[in-house]
């Protein structure tokens, strides 16, 4: 409610006082963001089928202070256009879009700003310098992955929306039988259905927007060519799997990756507030025996960091996709060694979440998480290995769907801080 609150209230302040479109004041509030930031390599840890490290090579990186100027990419853009727009029935009221849209097509697209800077070799290019989407294997193109249905009210979402009816009508997700709402470990905290359906709609909505555009949603793949099981995009920095680092170009379109809306780390920071609210009541109820341990709030800092997110992973799962027990290590050594935590919101089915200390299924422990969930992960737990076993269909709020058309699947954003 917080988020939607404020963003309503901005949009309406920026509407009152603004002789030009919301959408353009955004973009730019977004770049005045973004800070310049020093930036050295994280260490490595790779498994078999799981996300790999991502060992930054001491590059200097600094997410891209005008990394939503969609003009650059316009010929990515056009390649996209046909999954935007009004056939997308409530979806194509939305003004920001239309808008994009018109920019997109009436931008310049003079390439020159786009340099040959950072473009990943294997990025093509056409004759007037712009890029597009590598081809697929079959040499097909690729558009962006629209994690919402298309059609107002075509067969698949009703099927969706029937088999999700029948399924909440046979089991049941108390909270308790996920995995209740606490501190799971030292640093590690979950923190159950804290974001409110309406933040939940407006995110979906506002992924599926970003993600069909420059620097969008791509199914991403290693160095020895297995594809992740999932869909991918990066806002602020991105992050290569292939490469393992941090770069400043999508390797899908060479795109600069789109940044963060700012109500995404607004709610970052409210939810790691709240998460040293629990830390803090974990504490006293610690000091009923042991009368010796205080606690204070900065300990509770200590024990789980505040952190400011210049980058966020998008991963969207349909219901066979997965990760594999992994550790996120390539944010630079000053982040990790400070323990500043990663803060992971899942949206649509739920998942079964493992972690634990080392890269072994057996060993470690099991938590569902739902639409809404908050899972924070930093100090002492920094480093626990973990990853994501199954989705479970038809789990998914129905009003989620109703609203959004999500497709069956899951959403996850992972918020950190380089
Ligand atoms: O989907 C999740 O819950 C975890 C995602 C993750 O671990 C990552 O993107 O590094
Ligand atoms: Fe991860």
């Amino acid at each position: 409610m917080v988020f939607m609150y404020r963003l309503i209230k901005a949009k309406t302040f920026l509407l009152l006082t603004s002789p030009v479109p919301v959408p353009y004041i955004s973009r730019q509030i977004c770049s005045g963001l973004l800070s310049i930031r020093k930036m050295n390599g994280g260490k490595d840890s790779v498994s078999e089928d799981s996300m790999p490290g991502r060992g930054g090579a001491g590059i200097k990186l600094r997410p891209s202070p005008d990394c939503i100027d969609r003009r650059e990419c316009r010929g990515a853009v056009e390649t996209s256009s046909d999954s935007l727009g009004v056939r997308h029935g409530s979806f194509g009221k939305r003004r920001s879009r239309i808008d994009l849209r018109s920019e997109q097509r009436s931008g310049d697209g003079n390439s020159s700003k786009f340099g040959n800077k950072n473009i990943p070799a294997h990025v093509k290019r056409s004759k007037s310098g712009q890029s597009y989407r590598k081809p697929d294997e079959g040499g097909n193109h690729v558009a962006p992955f629209d994690i919402c249905l298309s059609g107002s009210r075509d067969s698949a979402v009703l099927k969706s929306l029937q088999e999700m009816e029948e399924n909440q009508e046979n089991v049941e997700h108390p909270i308790e039988e996920s995995g209740g709402q606490g501190v799971l470990r030292p640093g590690m905290v979950l923190l159950k259905r804290y974001i409110s359906l309406g933040d939940q709609i407006e995110m979906v909505k506002t992924c599926r927007e970003i993600g069909l555009g420059p620097g969008g949603f791509y199914r991403p793949g290693y160095k020895n060519g297995a594809k992740l099981r999932l869909q991918m995009m990066c806002l602020g920095l991105n992050w290569d799997p292939e490469t393992r680092k941090y770069e400043d170009r999508s390797p899908a379109d060479g795109c600069k990756p789109p940044c963060i809306p700012r109500e995404f780390n607004q709610l970052v920071e409210t939810a790691i507030q709240d998460a040293h609210g629990l830390l803090g009541k974990d504490c006293t109820l610690s000091n009923v025996e042991d009368v010796l341990k205080v606690c204070t709030l900065s300990n509770v800092e200590d024990m789980l960091p505040t952190m400011s997110p210049d980058i966020c992973i998008v991963n969207f799962y349909t219901t066979n996709g997965r990760l594999g027990l992994h550790q996120d290590r390539d944010e630079s050594s000053e982040s990790l060694d400070k323990g500043l935590p990663v803060v992971s919101f899942s949206v649509g089915d739920s998942a079964e979440f493992l972690y634990g200390d080392q890269r072994d299924v057996n060993k470690a422990d099991k938590v569902v998480l739902e639409s809404g969930d908050v899972l924070i992960f930093g100090g002492k737990s920094r480093h626990i290995f973990h990853g994501v076993t199954s989705v479970i269909p038809n789990s998914a709020p129905k009003a989620l769907i109703e609203e959004t058309r999500l497709r069956p699947g899951r959403l996850n954003l992972t918020f950190r801080q380089y």
